[in-house]
């Protein structure tokens, strides 16, 4: 096992969010890279049963108990048995970054072997600018190694503050269901040894398993979509997330790049659960997506509330007649914000501080 780096980056600016329904063993292979740091834990399902976490890690727990005494009435903007719950772990943070990961996600190894600190990779992702106006044909300008190519523009060099890192997985790939029916075997066992900047004006698939983002940049933009318990859609929480992070980013000059690093991706959710779960989604993306295209946000939104609840307003207006469910998630959007600015007021503002959370060392 690798040792992790002597002094961790961003020690104590960034938070580990892990939502979860089970005891996280899956910390232990992660321990010398994840044990510095403070992680927030999302239990999802029923709030009366104990989450085993492995001794050494410092980290505070929310049951949905937690999540209704915090929230009241705004609770009903996060998801109950769906992994997008997870974003409640965003709001209550502290911290300028965040790092979120599944626990079915194990460190993978890089082609020489060698374990792959993904904390490490993504912090470096998040630290180093972006390249949204114009592509760099040999990846990552930033890297050790590498540069801007010839012709591109000097005026551009300096790049975008990166804003969301999103990182890639090794083995069970993140397949939609007919995918997953039609090729039940495919493993990812290709490792790309890449970090692409996702262009200005395209949007992209986000996957929330392996995700890490500059909280004081984007964090209100990061609401996981109203799924799960009494929602007509499920498994696509973090692609809402991405579509609304990716308009918002590009309106505001900044960058998400993909790519580096791996994780280890251990088992395949069950494909009929999912084919359930996503048949609405599947659907409606083919409408979902020339609404994102064709988004424009005023020049007065310049904070990414605003930028967000611009977004909610042309989500009632264009997709409700959709379906309903869009005038509820709407609503929703609208709702997260508002729990957003309560847990989250501008520094220096007097407020009333809910209980904390339940802390466990
Ligand atoms: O009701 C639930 C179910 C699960 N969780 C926790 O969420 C993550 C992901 O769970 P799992 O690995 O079983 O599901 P996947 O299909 O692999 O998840 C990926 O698909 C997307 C679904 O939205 C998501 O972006 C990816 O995570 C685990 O940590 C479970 O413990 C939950 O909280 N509630
Ligand atoms: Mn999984």
């Amino acid at each position: 096992m690798a040792a992790a780096p002597s002094t961790p980056l961003l020690k104590d600016e960034l938070d580990i969010v892990i939502p979860t329904i089970r005891n996280l063993d899956f910390l232990e292979m992660w321990r010398p890279f994840f044990q510095p740091y403070h992680l927030i834990i999302v239990q999802d399902g029923d709030p009366t049963k104990v989450i085993k976490v492995p001794e050494g890690f410092d980290y505070e727990l929310y049951n949905r108990n937690d999540v209704n005494r915090i929230l009241g009435p705004k609770a009903s903007c996060i998801s109950f048995k769906d992994s997008a719950c997870r974003c409640f772990g965003y709001m209550v943070s502290k911290k300028k970054y965040i790092y979120t990961i599944d626990d079915d996600c194990f460190v993978a190894k890089d082609p020489s072997g060698k374990d792959i600190n993904a904390l490490e990779q993504h912090i470096k992702n998040l630290l180093s600018p972006s390249t949204p106006f114009f592509f760099n044909t040999l990846y990552d300008p930033y890297r050790e190694g590498a540069d801007f190519v010839r012709g591109y523009p000097f005026s551009l060099r300096e790049g975008a503050p990166t804003a969301v890192s999103h990182g890639l997985w090794l083995n069970i790939p993140d397949y939609d269901a007919p995918t997953q029916l039609v090729k039940p075997l495919e493993r990812n066992n290709r490792y790309v040894d890449a970090v692409l900047t996702i262009p200005k004006g395209t949007l992209f698939p986000m996957c929330g398993m392996n995700l890490a983002f500059d909280r004081e940049l984007i964090g209100p933009a990061m609401y996981f979509g109203l799924m799960g318990d009494g929602q007509p859609i499920g498994r696509y929480d973090d692609m809402w997330a991405g579509w609304c992070t990716k308009v918002i980013t590009d309106h505001l000059s900044l960058g998400i790049k993909t790519g580096l690093p791996y994780i280890w991706h251990s088992k395949a959710s069950n494909p009929f659960v999912n084919l359930k779960k996503e048949y609405n989604g599947i659907f409606w993306q083919e409408e979902l997506i020339p609404f994102f295209q064709s988004v424009t946000l005023s020049k007065e939104a310049t904070t990414v509330q605003k930028c967000y609840l611009e977004l909610a307003k042309q989500v009632k207006a264009k997709l409700g007649k959709v379906d309903g469910y869009f005038n509820k998630l709407a609503d929703a959007m609208v709702t997260w914000i508002e729990a957003w600015d309560e847990l989250n007021p501008p520094k220096g503002a007097i407020t009333t501080t809910n209980s904390p959370a339940v802390k466990s060392k």
